[in-house]
Formats: structure tokens, sequence, C-alpha cells
């Protein structure tokens, strides 16, 4: 079939009309598909109401859903993907395709085999970036779980309108490198905004963060704790290879700063250089860095531009990141085409800070002999390791509870961090482009 008969034979149907359902439902229908969509039974008069100016259709439950649909992709909380999928998967119609949008896809993959029936076709999706970032560019991974080529072809024709760049991966593979990529990311950046909220300070608000590097650690970090706890919680609770990567985070931001108060100068360098050497070996002469500190400086969240030197910072939340790949023995470089946008910042940061002649030796410099960021540092290990452990055992509730209320503290900021961050995703994402041509 050509993509002009697809779109006029098929009906697209999205459980979960929440931020990524909703994305995907306005922007399938607004490029001519048929589409279909429901949440909650119990919110149904409120949903419709809600898209009542939207090209698709707000049916009453996934049942509703699922009888008509050609292609279904659950959009919800991974945590309650195998309840859901067993409500729904009988009403699959006939000859079907059904997909998920959870961010780990063993249980979600698990929940389909178990619960819909064998004429159904298994093909799932993720796309690498929040509902508010342009898909334009952006990764999306397709998982052909069992389907006919035909039907790879009709979701390939579906998606194509987001014109993100599609990558083609087993859920096997797209767990591991996402458990090498966005698990970790996550994991510092929520450990920046608990040691901020327990040091009780907005870093915009002192000039001890200041600069180009410390405007992406605001911004990410706000821009996470901006979103849902549960799509951060079940992408790293439900992937056990997502445990093992931020334990080590946890375990090398401890090694590092119990380094730094015992003075070990020497020891921290020679970790740091191996590190270092096998991180970036491809790009030994530090040419063409993703990002450096002008371009990041444009992002401030401060109303007061930056006056005199900019303090030197141990910069504890990226040695660690460094650190942990070198344990790992992952090379980020090679998950770029499976990379989210949060990812690639941290990346560039990193690469900037051990790429750049002389501010790696600062650094390292700063660490051993200026007290002034060890109360700070001291606050993101315990964080860093209280998040490891919340993953490990798997507490949703001590997760949420722990999320929110760094939320709460960072609230009257989070829309002004939210502004800047696109802006500055925007321009990575155009540097990234150059980088490639
Ligand atoms: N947000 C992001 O940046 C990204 C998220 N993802 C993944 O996509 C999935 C959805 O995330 P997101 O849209 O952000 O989360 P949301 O919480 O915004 O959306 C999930 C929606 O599903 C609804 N829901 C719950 N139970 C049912 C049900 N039985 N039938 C129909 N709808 C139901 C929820 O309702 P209620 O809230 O009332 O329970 C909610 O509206 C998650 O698995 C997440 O990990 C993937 C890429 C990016
Ligand atoms: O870019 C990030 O890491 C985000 O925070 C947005 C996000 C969250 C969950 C996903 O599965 C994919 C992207």
């Amino acid at each position: 079939m050509t993509d002009e008969q697809l779109k006029s034979e098929k009906i697209v149907g999205i459980i979960g009309l929440g931020d990524m359902g909703a994305m995907y439902a306005e922007r399938f229908s607004k490029a001519g598909w048929k589409v279909v969509g429901a949440d909650r039974e119990d919110k149904f008069v409120e949903t419709k109401a809600k898209f009542a100016g939207q090209a698709f259709e707000v049916l009453r439950s996934g049942h509703h859903v699922s009888r008509v649909s050609d292609y279904i992709i659950y959009s919800v909380e991974a945590k309650n993907i195998g309840a859901i999928v067993q409500t729904y998967a009988p009403s699959t119609k006939v000859g079907a395709v059904v997909g998920g949008q959870t961010s780990c896809k063993a249980p979600e993959i698990q929940a389909f085999e178990e619960a819909v029936p064998e004429d159904v076709d298994i093909i799932s999706v993720h796309s690498l970036h929040g509902p508010k970032v342009d898909p334009t560019g952006q990764p999306l991974v397709i998982i052909k779980q069992r389907a006919s080529d035909e039907n790879v072809k009709f979701v390939e024709s579906l998606v194509s309108c987001l014109n993100s760049k599609v990558v083609h991966l087993s859920a096997a593979e797209h767990d591991k490198i996402t458990a090498d990529t966005q698990a970790v990311t996550h994991a510092a950046f929520l450990s920046m905004g608990c040691a901020w909220k327990e040091i009780n300070q907005y870093p915009w608000e002192t000039p001890r963060w200041v600069g180009g590097m410390e405007n992406a650690k605001m911004n990410i970090s706000l821009r996470i704790y901006a979103n849902k706890w549960h799509v951060y919680a079940g992408l790293a609770i439900t992937n056990p290879s997502a445990h093992g990567q931020v334990q080590q985070y946890a375990q090398s931001a401890t090694d590092l700063f119990t380094l730094m108060i015992q003075g070990k100068k020497k020891e921290l360098q020679e970790r740091l250089y191996e590190a270092k050497n096998f991180v970036f070996r491809h790009n030994p002469d530090h040419k063409s860095l993703l990002l450096d500190d002008a371009i990041l400086s444009e992002f401030s969240l401060s109303k007061t531009p930056p006056e005199g030197r900019l303090q030197p910072n141990s910069h504890l939340s990226l040695i660690a990141i460094v650190d942990s790949w070198h344990h790992l023995g992952i090379v980020p470089y090679d998950h770029i085409i499976c990379s989210t946008p949060l990812f690639r910042i941290f990346l560039g940061v990193t690469e900037y800070l051990f790429c750049t002649p002389g501010l790696l030796e600062d650094c390292i410099d700063v660490a051993v002999s200026d007290p002034s960021f060890r109360h700070d540092d001291l606050e993101f290990t315990f964080a860093a390791r209280n998040w490891a452990n919340i993953i490990a055992r798997g507490d949703y509730e001590l997760y949420k509870k722990t999320f929110e209320e760094t939320q709460r503290f960072f609230e009257p900021k989070i829309a002004h961090a939210n502004a800047i961050g696109n802006e500055m995703i925007k321009t990575i994402l155009q540097r990234v482009k150059e980088r490639e041509q």
C-alpha cells in the first residue's frame, strides 16, 4: 500500500492521552491520519472536553480504541503497562498491530507477548525526547518484536510525519543503550537538584555558580524536575541494566569525593586522566567540541550578569560521570544515534570540561585545595547514593516523595528554566547538526 492508501484506510489508536500520547495524537491527526484515543475511562468527559478542538476523536476507553484501531500505541505509565495491556489486549482488533511508548521495553514487550492475541503484530516505538521538544531530527526507535514487513512499513509511514531520525533496534539493545544514557543522566541531574535543596540555595541566586557549565547544570536539572516523577522512576526502576549504572555513578561520586577530602591529588589526577583517555580517546586534539562556555553562557537563569572571574568548581557531578563511564566500559559517543537532548548536553558539558586545555587541571586543583564546595559536594554524594538506593529497591513511593519535595523547592523558577532550556536545546541541536556536516 502507498502512504496515501495507508492514510485513508488505517486507523491509529492511542491509549493514554497524557503528554506524549497527546503529542502523537495531535501530530498524526494533523498529518492526515485518522486517529482515535482514550485516557482513563473515569476521566472521559474531562478528556473529551480537553481535546474538543483537535482533529482526533476521544473515545470512552482503551477497549473502544482497541476494537477499531489498526495500530494501537500504549502511552501510559511504565509501572502500570502490564496491568493496562492485560485489560485492553482482548479487545484488540483482529490482525492489528500493538506497540508502546514506555521508556523501557522489556516489561512492555513481555506484557504484549503474554496478553495480545496471536494474530496481532507487536511493533513498539520510543521517541527519545520530551513532549515539548520538536521531534524533527530527534531519534525515534522502532522495535519490530513480531511483525510482517508490511506492518513495519505501515508504522514507518505513520511516524514519518514526525521527521525524526528512525533507528531500528531490538528491545534488548534499546534497554541497554537507554540504561547507559538516560538513566545515569537523570541520576546526575536529580542529585544536583537534591543537593541544592539540601543546602537551601537557588544556584542562580549566588555568584558561586556562574558560567556556561553551571547554566547547563541548572537548566537541565530544573527541566527534569518540571516533568512527571513517574517518567524517570519508571525508566530507571523497570530497567535492570540501569540499576548497576546508577550504582556505579554513586560509587564514582563517593570515591572521587573521598580522594578530594583526603587531599590525594596524585591519585585523583591518575584516576581522572585514565578515565579521560578512555572516554575521549576519539577526540584527542580536542577539536570541534559539542559545546563551549560561550554558547552556554547565554542561557543563564540569573537576572544579573556575572562579574569578575568565574569561581572554579570541583565539578563532582561531571567528573563522576566520566569516571563511571570508564568503570562500566561505556564510550558515550557510540550511543549518539540513540540519545536524548539531555544526554547530549550532559556529554557536551563533560567533554568541554575534559577536553578544553587547562580546565580539568584547574578543577583537580580546586577539588583538593579549596574547601568552599565541600558541603555542596557532600550533599551531592549523599543524593547520588540515595537515588541509587531508591532505584535498586524499586521503591516508587520513596522516589515520588523525594522527587516531589525537590520539585516543590524549585517550583517558582520551573517555567522560566523550561523556556531557557528549550532555547538551549535548539542551539545545541543546531551545533550537533553543523558538526555532523
Ligand atoms: N514525558 C516524557 O518526556 C517521555 C515519556 N515517555 C514515556 O511515555 C509514557 C507516557 O508518558 P507521559 O505522556 O509523559 O505521561 P503522562 O502521565 O502524561 O501520560 C500517561 C497517561 O495515561 C493515562 N492512563 C492511566 N491509566 C490509563 C488507562 N487505563 N487507560 C488510558 N489511559 C490511562 C494517565 O492518566 P492519569 O494521569 O490520570 O493516571 C495519563 O494521562 C511513559 O511510559 C513514559 O515513560 C517516553 C518518552 C518521553
Ligand atoms: O531527554 C530526556 O532525558 C528527558 O528527560 C525526556 C525523556 C524522558 C523519557 C524518555 O523516555 C525520553 C525522553
